[in-house]
């Protein structure tokens, strides 16, 4: 399923109309359709009240209008904006609606008997504005957003809830807060952000008819990783394969003061199916470690006086031999040795470099390097070390995500791996994946540590991005898991996460 802007999704429905010659009112038909046939499954013949705006969101009001009052239905239709302001496909819906012999009446009409009409309806139907919204909300739209959020009746948006933009424009006014969001035809992309999320309710995708070939000429390929994608795209070991085949990984982590990391690394990697694991550490992480990761190797690397890893550069490069992939970084500490070990591993290693957690703080400083890099380069940061990276302040991060990681990955040649809810997969050549599992289990120190054990271990077998998105997912999915079989989210610690991977890992060969 593609994730699209509003921009984006004019665009294809323009092929639609234009080039493939299916107009646009029969997709407004369609989406009238399909909307009514929902709301029926949803509600029954409850009353409804449809808010009509003067574009096509109001057109797809029209429909659905019509639709209702077709099976009989208990329907008052009311519009915002003068009637002259109607053109085009919602004109025509306009027209359609009044020639099958219903009636609308204008919102200012009805206004001041709103009290006593809310007794007569269930359930609102916001058909005001969709992917054309365009700046802060004029006028009379913040009044009457507010009058509907404040009804405590059953609200359901057509396509986007009213004042929420498709895309990663922040709002500063009124939105309409939807028990339900039907989004038309492709998922619109401000449903993965933190600030817009909330006002959409629970979202469904409804198709419309635009046909599938239209999205190839989209310029931004982004996409959700769900079950499905997970699925089809798992490229099956042979059954021939011996350890050597599942990778040679090699992990730097951890420190005198943080064995935790080291451990949680490692153990989710061998869950995760790695073939030969070796694991370079100081050697009091290596006492205290090896024996609850007995498939684990270990390499003891020099540390300083404070306990922190400072490999000598020949111990690096022993490190790096016959390996297929390389991790540093849960809990090697903060310091200069941190960034002598990443930028020789940069430089020096030709395989892919995995770089989590400490190993992020250095990053900024060595993109030269990684530009020059031919082997894949994956980052996993979480919103701060985002804004680490980039200079941003995390809640700009978290609220232009997409643009934010589509850009920094382009640019440095890079897979870059933001966290948080719906963790975005930005790929160097500009596909992007969204992630569809995962709850609030997950947002807990050593979560992360996990899934980097997990990226390791999968980018040896499959596709770089098939093995970032579907270990992303399968992450989310072990804690989705925990959380279907009853426990409390506080419950779940990444312990848990690696336990539930054996069941969470079941996908991969068979759908539920
Ligand atoms: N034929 C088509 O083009 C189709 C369009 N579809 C629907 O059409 C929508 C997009 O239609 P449009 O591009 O006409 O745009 P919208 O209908 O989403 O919004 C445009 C309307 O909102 C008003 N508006 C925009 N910004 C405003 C602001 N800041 N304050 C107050 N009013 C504002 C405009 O004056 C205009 O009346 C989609 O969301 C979808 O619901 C679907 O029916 C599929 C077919
Ligand atoms: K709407």
């Amino acid at each position: 399923m593609r994730i699209v802007t509003g921009e984006e999704m004019a665009s294809v429905e323009a092929i639609t109309m234009n080039k493939i010659g299916l107009p646009g009112v029969v997709l407004m038909e369609n989406a009238g359709r399909e909307i009514a046939r929902k709301l029926i499954e949803q509600y029954g013949d409850k009353r409804y009240l449809i808010v009509i705006g003067a574009g096509n969101n109001g057109g797809d009001g029209f429909a659905v209008a019509r639709m209702l009052m077709e099976q009989g239905i208990t329907v008052m239709t009311c519009i915002i904006p003068d009637e002259s302001r109607f053109v085009g496909d919602a004109k025509q819906h306009k027209r359609i609606y009044e020639q099958s012999g219903y009636r609308w009446k204008y919102w200012h009409d009805i206004e001041h008997e709103w009290l006593e009409m809310l007794c007569d309806l269930d359930v609102i139907v916001d058909a005001m504005i969709g992917t054309g919204i365009k700046g802060a909300l004029k006028d009379p739209y913040p009044a009457i957003i507010k009058k509907l959020n404040r009804s405590q009746k059953e609200i359901v948006s057509i396509d986007l809830p009213s004042g929420v933009p498709a895309d990663e424009t922040a709002i500063a006014h009124e939105a309409v807060y939807a028990a339900k969001t039907y989004s038309l035809q492709l998922m619109k992309l401000s449903y993965f952000l933190e600030a817009t999320k909330p006002f959409y309710g629970e979202m469904e995708v409804l198709p419309i008819g635009v046909p599938p070939a239209t999205f190839k000429h989209l310029e931004k390929q982004r996409c959700v990783w769900g079950e499905e994608e997970v699925f089809h795209s798992w490229f099956t070991s042979s059954s021939f394969a011996h350890k050597g085949n599942n990778g040679r990984v090699g992990i730097i982590a951890g420190n005198d003061n943080m064995p935790g990391a080291a451990s949680l690394v490692t153990t989710a990697a061998v869950q995760s199916g790695a073939g030969l694991l070796t694991v370079g550490t100081t050697r009091p992480v290596i006492q205290a470690i090896a024996t609850h990761v007995k498939e684990a190797m270990f390499t003891t690397l020099s540390a300083n006086q404070e306990g922190l890893l400072a490999p000598t550069e020949k111990e690096l490069f022993a490190f790096y031999e016959n390996k297929t992939v390389v991790t540093i970084g849960p809990g090697v500490g903060r310091g200069e040795h941190v960034k002598d070990m990443v930028l020789h591993a940069i430089t020096h290693f030709n395989g892919p470099l995995i770089l989590d957690a400490d190993a992020l703080r250095v990053v900024a400083d060595c993109l030269d390097s990684i530009r020059k890099r031919k082997e894949p380069l994956i980052i996993t940061p979480h919103p701060g070390e985002m804004g680490m990276l980039t200079g941003y302040e995390v809640e700009q991060i978290k609220q232009r995500r997409f643009e934010i990681a589509e850009a920094f990955a382009r640019e440095n040649g890079i897979y870059v791996v933001l966290k948080g809810p719906h963790t975005i997969v930005a790929m160097p050549d500009g596909f992007l994946t969204v992630n569809m599992s995962g709850n609030e289990g997950l947002a807990k120190g050593g979560s992360g540590d996990v899934l980097t054990g997990m990226i390791t271990a999968l980018v040896t077998r499959q596709k770089t991005q098939v093995a970032l998105s579907t270990s992303v997912y399968l992450h989310g999915y072990a804690a989705d898991l925990y959380k279907k079989e009853g426990w409390s989210t506080e419950s779940i610690t990444p312990s848990h996460l690696i336990a539930k991977l054996p069941d969470a890992f079941k996908v991969v060969t068979s759908k539920s």
